[in-house]
């Protein structure tokens, strides 16, 4: 397990999170492009995503940009690069690079389908000078990996002198944030909360299976398909760890949480499990009042499985880098003492809550009392409007408010989903119905409009305002150093 964002995070060093969003900027990216008339200097295939054949991403095989990719793989021999696309506009920019809405040029796929697709391009000096090359690094491993419906394909990678260009799917319906705005109370109905809460739950299962701990979920990473599904982006602070799949039967489901809490896996810095200690000391206080230990014991009961269960959670993935966004960060990640798959869990609380009642549920005056909230405040839930509301929904809200609670568990232990990841949550009653496997088929609850889909006569250089801004307005997910006033934990 290598934690990269340990790389830039020492203790001492502060990362600013919005210092130098504009290292790759357009003019740069631009200009280069004209410097080498248009032409990679170096090309790569992509990883995975070159290997060919739809057989490398099955959940893309019948897709027209998956169909085009191919066909100018083989007219190309493998040999995809910067000259094969044509850049229309830029869509978005964060700390590590810019995302532009490309399409194939005609020439060279003549008889394909006018496909288009986002290209992240990052500058590789700039983010070696800041530091952040590994992080970079890291979404690019990442992205070669995955396959599933509600998770970026990487089409193609190729290098361009010191940019590193990533070609995936382009999302038009902007980000979850900026669709929140457009609600009524800027905030989502139960049912929409559900939708995206389910779909969101399913790609974390699947980058967990995979060893992928995401630490980063906020609706502002949460990106719109044109067909209104979900997919979740933005990779670069993710800890990449192994997985051990394991049989978990009623007998040895208390057995075998003990045995990979002990686990030698890592050793160094950013191991946990000589900390083991002191987080029981911190969590004992971090969670007074939410059940005696009697309570804990009956309620770890309940959540045994009855049937043998497969669980392929990164249990034994731990890290000490203190990365997120701030409103979204886990007490354990706060903390600084070690944390692993349970924070995304954490995460998937708040951004329900967000969904749901417009605002994060700890959020302070300052990013310090943010902080301070999410350690020591209980959570607390807006009072319900029961003037309008139906008698389905109102029980709905209740579910949905219970499954909140036990996700925003502060005890990383005591929280759903420890046990088992996903399949807790799945079970719990908010979900009660759901159709898990055909969950694709589900009209969702917004479709991005045509003029949404593709607006390419905007010239590269315009910025499309709402998604710009959506990560600003909180700034952007970083690594930072740990606060002084949180050594006591
Ligand atoms: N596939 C896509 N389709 C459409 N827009 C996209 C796509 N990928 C990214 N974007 C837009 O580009 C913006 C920046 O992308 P991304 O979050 O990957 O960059 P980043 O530099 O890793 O950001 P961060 O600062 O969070 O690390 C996103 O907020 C989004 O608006």
């Amino acid at each position: 397990m290598t934690d990269h964002s340990d790389y830039d995070s020492s203790r001492s060093s502060s990362t600013v999170p919005d210092s130098g969003r504009s290292y790759v900027s357009d003019t740069s990216f631009s200009s280069s492009l004209r410097s080498f008339g248009g032409e990679s200097t170096t090309t790569t295939a992509g990883g995975g995503a070159a290997s060919g054949a739809g057989a490398g991403k099955p959940h893309k095989a019948n897709h027209a940009a998956w169909e085009a990719m191919k066909r100018l793989r083989l007219e190309t021999a493998g040999g995809v690069g910067l000259d094969h696309f044509r850049l229309l506009r830029r869509v978005g920019s964060g700390d590590i690079g810019n995302v532009y809405l490309c399409r194939l040029r005609r020439a060279s796929a003549a008889e394909v389908p006018e496909c288009m697709y986002a290209m992240k391009v990052v500058d590789r000096e700039a983010l070696a000078f800041r530091k952040k090359l590994e992080r970079a690094e890291t979404e690019k491993e990442i992205l070669g990996m995955l396959d599933h419906p509600f998770l970026p394909t990487l089409y193609a990678q190729f290098d361009v002198s010191h940019y590193s260009c990533l070609v995936m799917e382009f999302c038009p319906g902007g980000d979850l944030h900026t669709v929140r705005q457009r609600q009524p109370g800027r905030r989502f109905s139960v049912s929409s909360t559900k939708f995206y809460a389910a779909e969101i739950l399913l790609a974390l299962e699947y980058l967990h299976m995979m060893g992928v701990v995401y630490r980063d979920l906020k609706p502002e990473n949460v990106l719109v398909r044109d067909d209104g599904h979900i997919m979740l982006s933005d990779f670069d602070l993710s800890l990449k760890c192994d997985v051990m799949p394991r049989l978990m039967t009623p007998e040895t489901a208390t057995a075998t949480t003990t045995a990979v809490e002990r686990t030698p896996f890592c050793s160094g810095p950013s191991c946990a499990i000589h900390m083991k200690p002191v987080l029981t000391c911190f969590y004992g206080a971090a969670n007074r009042g939410s059940g005696s230990e009697k309570d804990h014991k009956k309620k770890e009961k309940e959540r045994r499985p009855i049937e043998p269960e497969l669980v392929a959670e990164p249990v034994s993935a731990r890290s000490r880098s203190f990365v997120g966004t701030h409103e979204y960060l886990a007490p354990e990640v706060i903390s600084g003492l070690g944390h692993g798959s349970e924070v995304d869990w954490w995460t998937l609380g708040v951004f329900m809550y967000e969904l749901l009642f417009g605002r994060t549920p700890f959020k302070g005056e300052d990013n310090e009392k943010t902080l301070i909230n999410i350690i020591k405040q209980p959570l607390r839930f807006p009072r319900l409007d029961i003037n309008g509301t139906s008698c389905r929904d109102m029980e709905e809200l209740v579910k949905a408010r219970d499954l909140i609670s036990r996700l925003l568990v502060k005890n990383p232990k005591r929280r759903i989903g420890s046990l088992r990841g996903a399949v807790e949550i799945k079970r719990h009653e908010f979900f009660k119905g759901v159709n898990w496997a055909l969950i694709r088929t589900v009209k969702p609850p917004e479709i991005p409009k045509e003029s949404q889909r593709v607006r390419n006569k905007e010239p590269v250089g315009g910025v499309v305002a709402a998604q710009r801004h959506g990560k600003r307005e909180r700034g952007a997910s970083a690594t930072y150093s740990i606060p002084q006033y949180f050594e006591y934990f």
